[in-house]
């Protein structure tokens, strides 16, 4: 497939969907970010295309989430660029990103009916479908009275998980979100999204430090470090290439 840059190009109108084939959902080129004098994200550049499951990886304080919120519009480059569908991250990219923060968002007092329900009202790209089939896949089905603040850390991880994975945004990324979840109901969460985003439309952006459980549904991995791309590659290839899991590349490029 012939990929062009559409960094220097105008993006679609803001009437107009959009383009979700062909070219890259998100582009950055050499961007920074700085905190203070620390600089967690040093030129990063990178292109997301439309149909893949990426593993944004690295240890704790590698810029994983900046990355994220750089992408998702929440925070400004200092430098480099940031396109979303074409555009600069904005009021008009949000509706295009369906960003699932590491933090707890949601109002504790609400029973789970009423988020989704809410959701529902206020999200314009939600798919009822899905929303359903995630509460059945993710066991939240019989919680749907409880308050947020009555459901233990990892059900409001996968309420979180839901809200977000319910939409139909072409960039979905997702910060941490396996945290707190106990590893045997992972798996059945992995697989949850593998059926929820293979639909060749969308681009996952999974930032974690725990890759055991998810590496295998990962099309491409990209390893960051001090806020740099160490390693950014196709999964398969990768492990062809070294001979062994992701989990143990990782373990030898951060030792
Ligand atoms: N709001 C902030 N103010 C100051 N420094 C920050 C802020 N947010 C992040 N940092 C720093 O920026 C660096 C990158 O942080 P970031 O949260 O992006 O990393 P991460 O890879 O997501 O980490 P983790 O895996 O622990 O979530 C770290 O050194 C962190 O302490």
């Amino acid at each position: 497939m012939a990929q062009r840059s559409r960094l220097s190009e105008t993006g679609p109108s803001a009437s107009e969907p959009p383009a979700t084939g062909g070219a890259w959902l998100v582009e950055t080129r050499q961007v920074v970010k700085r905190y203070g004098r620390l600089e967690a994200v040093r030129g990063v550049s990178m292109r997301l295309v439309p149909g893949q499951i990426v593993g944004l990886l690295g240890p704790n304080g590698s810029g994983k989430s900046t990355l994220l919120k750089l992408i998702a519009g929440l925070l400004r480059p200092d430098a480099g660029e940031v396109r979303v569908m074409g555009r600069q991250p904005g009021v008009q990219t949000k509706a295009w990103v369906a960003f699932q923060p590491e933090i707890d968002h949601l109002y504790a007092w609400m029973p789970v009916r009423r988020v989704m329900d809410l959701a529902a009202a206020v999200v314009p790209d939600w798919d009822e479908g899905r929303a359903r089939e995630l509460l059945r896949l993710l066991h939240l089905e019989e919680h749907r009275q409880t308050p947020v603040k009555a459901l233990s850390r990892g059900m409001r991880v996968r309420l979180k998980l839901a809200v977000t994975m319910a939409r139909t945004a072409p960039v979905v990324l997702l910060d941490e979100p396996l945290s707190g979840i106990d590893p045997p109901s992972r798996s059945r969460i992995i697989r949850a999204l593998i059926e929820q985003f293979r639909t060749g439309e969308q681009v996952v952006v999974l930032a974690t430090h725990e890759v055991a459980e998810t590496e295998g549904i990962f099309d491409r991995v990209i390893f960051l470090d001090h806020g740099q791309i160490r390693l950014d590659d196709d999964a398969q290839a990768l492990r062809e290439r070294f001979g062994r899991s992701i989990q143990a590349i990782m373990e030898e490029v951060y030792a």
